[in-house]
């Protein structure tokens, strides 16, 4: 035990500054210094404190009696602050007991692959897996997402390891906090064993990993697969995002990847997000096939594989995607909430009263698959692409991304689709001391009503989010935000002229409510 003496002096922070960490299912910081307004919230002590806080939270969850030490697996993406992080992190999983496996540079994915995989050698499987990472959020930024077997961790359990490590940290407060060195810290190469499990998964493609954790995929997975790789770019894992926010919704990530596989005549473009949980990719014509294309063509290789199953996704999908789901594709399209976790258990939650269902996917490019434990996965959704690239070619049905672009024929896509964010000030006095939640849910209620009376609009029968709601050839959105006080307004119709009509039926409908900034959409709606 440190003397109190030697210790560092660390601020206070209460149990509410360790909950205002909370991101949904994950947990998310600011880790480097040097941002206006943005203060360093992870910082070390803090970080080993979340840790022991898991550490404690696994040990109650496997209750493993004392002859049996628990393992955690930890693994970075490539942002500056990794490397602290990850020693912060295992301090804190060591100082409980639990023996501490660190894997470096890695991908989301591999990290809760790490729980499934069976090879004492490589000491897996993984009790507990950790990843250091903020997705696509910018380089100052960084967190934690939490894997079992059982799959992420959900909010519930977030909470309950915040709360924990409140409690943890307070003891540091009181004892004195000091960097002790975690003796039983072993390092296994287990992207090595991960990335050869994909190969194995694939049988025969350019990438642009825009300087994220994603580079593994085309030295690693696509090379040996026997693909020219040369016109990819950023593959080197660099945490100031020096070429673009590695993100596949990026309009400028997209926008390179687009022109490296025109630059090179490459058949296909890969793009991944920071920790690689996140995927899409570009045809050798440019055409993104990301959003609700990449959907429809995940649908397409899926029910070619289970005729008739049901396509789980999140709310803002187009209705022509559903159109190609079951008009086309003969499936279903079970339209569901926002959040890549939600798609996900509702897709498990389906197949456990019958209904089959073998993919889950978002919009944002998550996408996990029953054949692969519902792994929340972009490069394994690549290597399905791939896949089917290789079959084709060895059928002699073709070569080339044409296979992947005739598999969405058919889908029809709105001439616009826009997505508006509706900021709500959460110190208007309007807010009468509600929480954003229940203003945002007041103004959906108001929406609701207002619609129910309208006789050009209709609302949507089934739906799970918010209101959605059809007219003018299109149809709009409005919800709120997973994690921010916000309200997503999404609109999409054949012309701009009748996005605007739907557009202008929203600004009707909330004007009365002043803590709502609407300046998006009045933009929008502007003549
Ligand atoms: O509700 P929003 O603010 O649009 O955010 C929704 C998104 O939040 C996170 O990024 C999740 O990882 C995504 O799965 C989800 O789609």
């Amino acid at each position: 035990m440190a003397a109190a003496s030697s210790a560092t002096a660390i601020p206070s922070l209460d149990k509410v500054d360790f909950l205002k960490l909370q991101n949904g299912s994950d947990i998310r910081g600011v880790a480097v210094s040097g941002v206006e307004g943005e203060p360093v919230s992870l910082t070390e002590p803090v970080t080993e404190a979340i840790a022991a806080g898991f550490a404690a939270w696994l040990l109650d969850k496997k209750k493993v009696d004392a002859s049996r030490k628990l393992r955690v697996s930890i693994g970075h993406d490539s942002r500056i602050s990794a490397q602290k992080l990850q020693d912060a992190v295992s301090r804190g999983i060591a100082s409980a007991g639990l023996d501490v496996v660190q894997y470096g540079l890695a991908s989301t994915p591999a990290m809760f692959n790490s729980t499934l995989t069976e090879d004492e050698a490589i000491l897996c499987p993984a009790d507990g897996a950790i990843m250091i990472t903020a997705s696509h959020l910018p380089y100052n930024r960084n967190g934690f997402k939490f894997f079992t077997s059982d799959g992420g961790l959900g909010k519930n359990d977030i909470k309950d390891i915040l709360e924990r490590a409140a409690s943890i940290y307070s003891n540091f407060l009181a004892k004195g906090y000091s960097v002790k060195a975690s003796e039983s810290v072993k390092k296994v190469d287990y992207m090595a064993v991960y990335t050869s499990d994909l190969v194995k998964a694939v049988r025969k493609a350019a990438g642009n990993i825009g300087n994220g954790a994603g580079g593994f995929f085309a030295a690693k997975v696509l090379e040996p697969l026997g693909a020219i790789t040369s016109g990819s770019q950023f593959l080197e894992p660099d945490g100031m995002f020096p070429n673009h926010i590695p993100n596949p919704e990026d309009k400028a990530a997209m926008k390179a990847i687009t022109q490296a596989v025109l630059d090179n005549k490459a058949n296909l473009g890969i793009i991944f997000d920071t920790d690689v949980d996140r995927s899409a990719a570009v045809d050798s014509t440019r055409r993104e096939l990301n959003r609700n294309r990449l959907i429809a063509l995940m649908s397409a290789i899926v029910l070619e594989e289970h005729p008739g199953t049901t396509i789980v996704t999140d709310s803002v999908t187009s209705d022509g995607l559903t159109s190609f789901i079951e008009k086309k594709l003969g499936g279903k399209h079970h339209r569901f909430k926002r959040g890549y976790k939600n798609v996900i258990d509702e897709a498990i939650r389906l197949n456990s009263i019958g209904e089959e269902s073998h993919l889950a996917i978002e919009t944002s490019g998550h996408g996990a698959l029953k054949e692969n434990h519902w792994l929340d996965d972009g490069a394994y959704l690549m290597v399905k692409l791939l896949n089917k690239l290789a079959s084709a070619r060895a059928s002699g049905k073709g070569v080339g991304s044409k296979v992947l672009t005739d598999l969405v024929e058919g889908l029809e896509e709105p001439a616009i689709a826009v997505e508006l964010r509706l900021k709500i000030n959460q110190n208007h006095p309007d807010l009468k001391g509600r929480s954003f939640r229940e203003y945002g849910e007041a103004v959906l209620q108001h929406l609701g009503n207002s619609i129910a009376s309208n006789p050009k609009l209709q609302k949507a029968t089934v739906n799970y989010e918010g209101v959605r709601v059809s007219g003018f050839g299109g149809w709009f959105l409005l919800r709120l935000s997973l994690h921010d006080p916000v309200l997503p307004l999404n609109i999409e119709a054949p012309s701009h002229e009748d996005a605007v009509k739907l557009g202008l039926e929203v600004s009707a409908a909330v004007k009365e409510f002043q803590a709502l900034d609407t300046s998006a959409l009045d933009k929008f709606v502007q003549p």
